[in-house]
């Protein structure tokens, strides 16, 4: 049997970071919301091992890649005798704060639990996720919602609504670690308003949502690269509405409401950086209408 499954990336609305942990991560507390920029893992089932390809020379091939461990981890775990040959069309860009591994890893359980006959649930695939990596689960679970402990705690809530999302992402990528690492807790930073965000969201308000962006890895990773800060301030200047750095970053996105400001913000970014895109917002709309799961 051959499987396709569809992996959208993540932007964090809000990210607050609570505390550090003895296991040396970081107590978040974030609103997540999928959007319509994806890459697409094929599965075909061979007679035993792991096979990995790509459309993009940017990632392992071996036991690195994380969508390679999603098929080791099921594999060991329930003593599967087949294999498979991943290949990932990726469109997501690389270690940009956009979850593309992480998504790629949620796909591959989804896929896999089905070619394999595993019958395992969302619940299930989530707790396996954490394993592979904090944003794992959500990808798993995909909507939109509020993530705490690592990411993994996680409650549904109202999906943003209808928008643009233009995303910019600037040349060098940027190590998750590292950011959480130059974090100083003991220093003042702008909390988001959790509150609030959820309350925009609850109304459908885009101008509160777009209001309530806050991240505080953003000083973190803006102090280290200051080209983050000036795409924030272009894209402002060409019109989004709302603009934020997406998780660790270094990718900016801002929020649209209407496709000719989203295409002048986009043409306006192309002079200054490679990277951009114009995508909609998921958020909620890919559990019933594209989940996402083909069987050929
Ligand atoms: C920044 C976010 O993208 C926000 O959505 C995520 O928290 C990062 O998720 P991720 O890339 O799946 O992160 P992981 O692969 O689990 O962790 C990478 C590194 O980030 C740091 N890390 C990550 C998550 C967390 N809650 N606390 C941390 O301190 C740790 O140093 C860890 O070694
Ligand atoms: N399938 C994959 N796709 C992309 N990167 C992968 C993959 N598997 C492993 N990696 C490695 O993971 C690192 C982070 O890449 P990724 O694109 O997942 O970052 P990210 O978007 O910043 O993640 P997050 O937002 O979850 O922190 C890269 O250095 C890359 O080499």
């Amino acid at each position: 049997m051959d499987i396709s499954v569809k992996a959208p990336a993540k932007i964090n609305l809000t990210l607050d970071v609570l505390h550090k942990r003895p296991d040396g991560y970081h107590e978040l507390e974030m609103v997540m919301t999928t959007i319509d920029l994806a890459d697409r893992i094929d599965l075909t089932e061979i007679s035993g091992g792991i096979q990995l390809e790509s459309t993009s020379g940017f990632i392992p091939f071996d036991d690195r890649n994380l969508a390679y461990r999603a098929a080791a981890l099921l594999q060991q775990r329930f003593s599967v005798k087949k294999g498979v040959r991943i290949l990932i069309h990726k469109e997501i860009p690389v270690a940009a704060g956009l979850a593309g591994g992480s998504s790629d890893a949620a796909a591959t359980l989804k896929g896999l639990n089905k070619m394999w006959n595993l019958g395992l649930s969302t619940e299930e695939l989530a707790q396996l996720g954490l394993e592979l990596g904090s944003d794992v689960p959500f990808c798993v679970k995909g909507g939109t919602a509020i993530a705490r402990g690592r990411g993994e705690h996680l409650t549904p809530i109202a999906p943003p609504p209808p928008c643009w999302v233009v995303l910019a992402k600037p040349q060098h990528g940027v190590s998750t670690a590292e950011v959480f690492g130059a974090l100083d807790l003991a220093e003042k930073r702008d909390q988001p308003n959790l509150d609030a965000m959820v309350n925009a969201l609850e109304h459908r308000d885009f101008t509160g949502v777009c209001a309530n962006l806050s991240n505080v890895l953003e000083q973190v990773t803006l102090s280290t690269y200051p080209q983050v800060g000036k795409l924030k301030e272009r894209m402002d200047t060409f019109g989004a509405e709302g603009v934020l750095m997406s998780g660790s970053g270094p990718t900016v996105f801002g929020l649209v409401s209407r496709e000719s400001l989203a295409r002048r913000v986009v043409n306006g970014l192309r002079g200054f950086c490679r990277q951009v895109y114009a995508v909609r917002m998921l958020g909620g709309l890919e559990a019933p209408l594209l989940d996402k799961i083909r069987t050929k």
